[in-house]
């Protein structure tokens, strides 16, 4: 039994742990130019994150008129070819991350990611920096198959599970991880300084954290 509210804490990655929109961007930006689309700023591209790569193409390419299944699905290998080599060039985790999860581990918590990335990038981009020690069980978009990515409960309840079970809270930065976290009732905090793409109060978390630094606390005082 963890010396903690709970036995297990699931993160989020992008935009949660993680500042990954400069290298998501540039991918996407590899992948318009291609297409003969204008990029856009790096800066936006937090506006695009948190439904996985293939949202994020999708959501840029219709900004501007859209395309064909068959030219997006060109695009789309290609972007996702180019963060495969270049997944680790500007991200980093934000601060207090490693001192956060050294506390969490410190104190017999189990520690999972889920995202709506794809599992191997997860894995790839958490390992470059030298995280993926920390963590009992990483978990993709693409981790259970079609249809059980975030918003879905599964990859939630998969990582409770693969901790040997007990209770569980989740951090996120988008509305995916608060309808995920919800479908699977469990208690979850909102990362406001991540890639939200509503107001702390609209999404309507248990709990709201301006940085990492504060997490603990807030764990505690659910
Ligand atoms: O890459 C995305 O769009 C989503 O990733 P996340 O689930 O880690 O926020
Ligand atoms: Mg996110």
């Amino acid at each position: 039994m963890a010396d903690f509210p709970f036995d297990i804490v699931a993160f989020d990655l992008d935009g949660t742990l993680l500042e990954t929109h400069r290298d998501l961007g540039t991918a996407v930006n590899h992948a318009l130019t291609l297409g003969g689309f204008a990029s856009f700023p790096l800066e936006t591209a937090t506006d695009l994150i948190g439904g996985g790569a293939k949202v994020m193409l999708r959501r840029a390419i219709d900004d501007q008129g859209g395309l064909d299944d068959d030219r997006f699905h060109t695009l789309y290998k290609a972007m996702l070819a180019y963060y495969g080599e270049n997944y680790a060039v500007h991200t980093s985790p934000y601060p207090g991350a490693v001192a956060m999860l050294e506390a969490l581990a410190g104190r017999g918590v189990k520690l999972a990611v889920v995202t709506n990335k794809f599992e191997n990038f997860a894995k790839g981009v958490l390992a470059a920096l030298g995280l993926d020690q920390h963590f009992q069980i990483i978990v993709g978009g693409d981790s259970l198959g079609k249809g059980r990515a975030k918003p879905a409960p599964d990859l939630i309840w998969h990582v409770q599970q693969a901790c040997g079970g007990g209770s569980l809270a989740f951090v996120g930065d988008s509305s995916y991880d608060m309808k995920a976290a919800r479908a699977a009732r469990v208690p979850v905090v909102a990362a406001c300084y991540g890639y939200c793409d509503q107001s702390a109060q609209e999404l309507g978390a248990d709990a709201a954290i301006d940085s990492l630094d504060q997490l603990i606390t807030a764990l505690e005082t659910l």
